[in-house]
């Protein structure tokens, strides 16, 4: 960039975005940036994960200057694809184990039927999962161990709850296997992959409804790993109440907003969501002050280790930062399990309260990725001030160890 381009940079910057949203542009606005499109000189680039893939292929040849930045790491799909998640963990967890590191500390326990089984203490929390098909037989070994779970097969190539279903029975999967085989067998593409999880039965509910948790995680580098929650998350409620048969009615056991808003009892009002904040205060009043305050812990625990366990194979581009959105079940032992994690979360808001917090959040994540003079530097340490902040809370600065990190609570252990 020359003299002439960094002097207009710092009297008006600019942003380019892929989404129509008004909520994302609006806050860009707000800041008084101007909107430029995507072959003009930007700022910040708020893309879609697919045009920030195309910006780091080796075809376009793009080259990011320092005034620039994105709000994708370019293999995110490390972390959000379900069955490289899945893949992740595992390795992460059998490397930990393989170096003594306590962290990865197991139990191991002899069944009545003498069936052998071991867990890790602070690991595991993520469902058991399969990818399928190449786990088939995998899948299958377990199912005969243990006849008596449930299971939930999801499409890795789709989201909003599309082509979901749950089994307690191995007859519809086979029958899902017959119909696939062909097609897998000519035509395997990476989105024709499923994951078969451990479906959870006891989910904790709230008046008598299943729900998860939708938490954003701010991501400014993974090598040190710098990450940042925000304390305004929310949960997602199913319109009807919690049976675990009935597997087939989709508005009992999916909790997507996608899903929901298709059922009759889904209320627009509040859009099926309750504030990260009111959840805190049910469940200190319903189960005590400190169990609710270890649950979060362990959120945040396992968070940073799902964090850690892509840390080492993410392109750690120093032009990107990313905003995900953890998707949470709690089950009624108030342990919480990982289902999911998005790199687009969506910004659509569906009530007054979703607006005013999604673009509280876009605000906030400026405020947090821009250097204190606010004019966008890849160079920049990445060490924001508390006020920058604001509602992020940091998880982990892996440069900055101090009482902040969570490391140093192996009081969890
Ligand atoms: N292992 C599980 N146990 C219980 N419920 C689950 C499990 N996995 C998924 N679900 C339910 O199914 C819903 C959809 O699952 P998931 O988020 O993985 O799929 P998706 O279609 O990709 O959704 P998204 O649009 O959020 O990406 C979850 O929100 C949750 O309510």
């Amino acid at each position: 960039m020359n003299d002439k381009g960094t002097k207009r940079n710092k009297k008006t910057l600019t942003f380019c975005t892929d989404f129509e949203k008004s909520i994302v542009i609006n806050t860009f606005l707000r800041r008084r940036w101007r909107q430029v499109s995507s072959d003009e000189d930007w700022n910040i680039y708020w893309s879609n994960t697919l045009n920030c893939r195309n910006i780091f292929s080796h075809e376009i040849g793009y080259r990011l200057r320092d005034n620039q930045l994105i709000n994708h790491f370019p293999n995110h799909y490390e972390l959000v694809r379900k069955d490289l998640l899945a893949r992740n963990i595992n390795r992460y967890r059998k490397e930990l184990e393989r170096a003594g590191n306590p962290i990865a500390k197991k139990i191991h326990k002899t069944l009545n039927n003498g069936q052998k089984i071991s867990r890790y203490v602070h690991l595991d929390f993520i469902p058991t999962t399969y990818i399928l098909p190449s786990d088939y037989k995998l899948f299958i070994e377990e199912y005969r161990r243990n006849p008596q779970y449930t299971w939930i097969l999801k499409p890795c190539g789709k989201s909003q709850g599309a082509g979901i279903f749950i089994i307690n029975n191995l007859s519809k999967l086979k029958k899902w296997a017959r119909e696939s085989k062909k097609y897998f067998q000519h035509h395997l593409l990476r989105k024709d992959t499923y994951v078969i999880s451990r479906y959870i039965h006891n989910p904790l509910l709230i008046g008598g409804k299943k729900f998860d948790l939708r938490i954003y995680v701010l991501v400014t580098s993974f090598r040190p790993l710098k990450a940042y929650m925000y304390k305004h998350g929310f949960c997602r409620v199913c319109s009807l109440k919690y049976r675990d048969a009935e597997l087939e009615n989709m508005f009992i056991h999916l909790t997507n907003v996608s899903v929901q808003k298709h059922g009759e009892e889904y209320n627009c009002y509040t859009g099926g969501k309750l504030s990260l904040n009111n959840l805190k205060l049910y469940l200190e009043g319903t189960r005590g002050q400190a169990v609710t305050k270890r649950l979060f812990e362990d959120i945040q625990w396992l968070i940073v280790h799902s964090l850690k366990s892509v840390a080492s194979i993410m392109s750690n581009d120093r032009h990107c930062f990313e905003c995900y959105g953890y998707d949470i079940i709690i089950d009624n032992n108030l342990k919480p399990w990982l289902i999911e994690v998005n790199a687009s979360p969506s910004m659509t808001a569906t009530t007054i309260n979703d607006r005013i917090l999604k673009s509280n959040l876009i605000d906030n994540i400026l405020s947090v990725v821009l250097p204190p003079n606010g004019i966008p530097d890849a160079r920049w340490n990445k060490v924001p001030n508390e006020n920058a902040l604001g509602d992020f809370e940091r998880l982990i600065d892996e440069e900055c160890l101090g009482k902040d990190d969570i490391e140093d609570s192996l009081e969890v252990l």
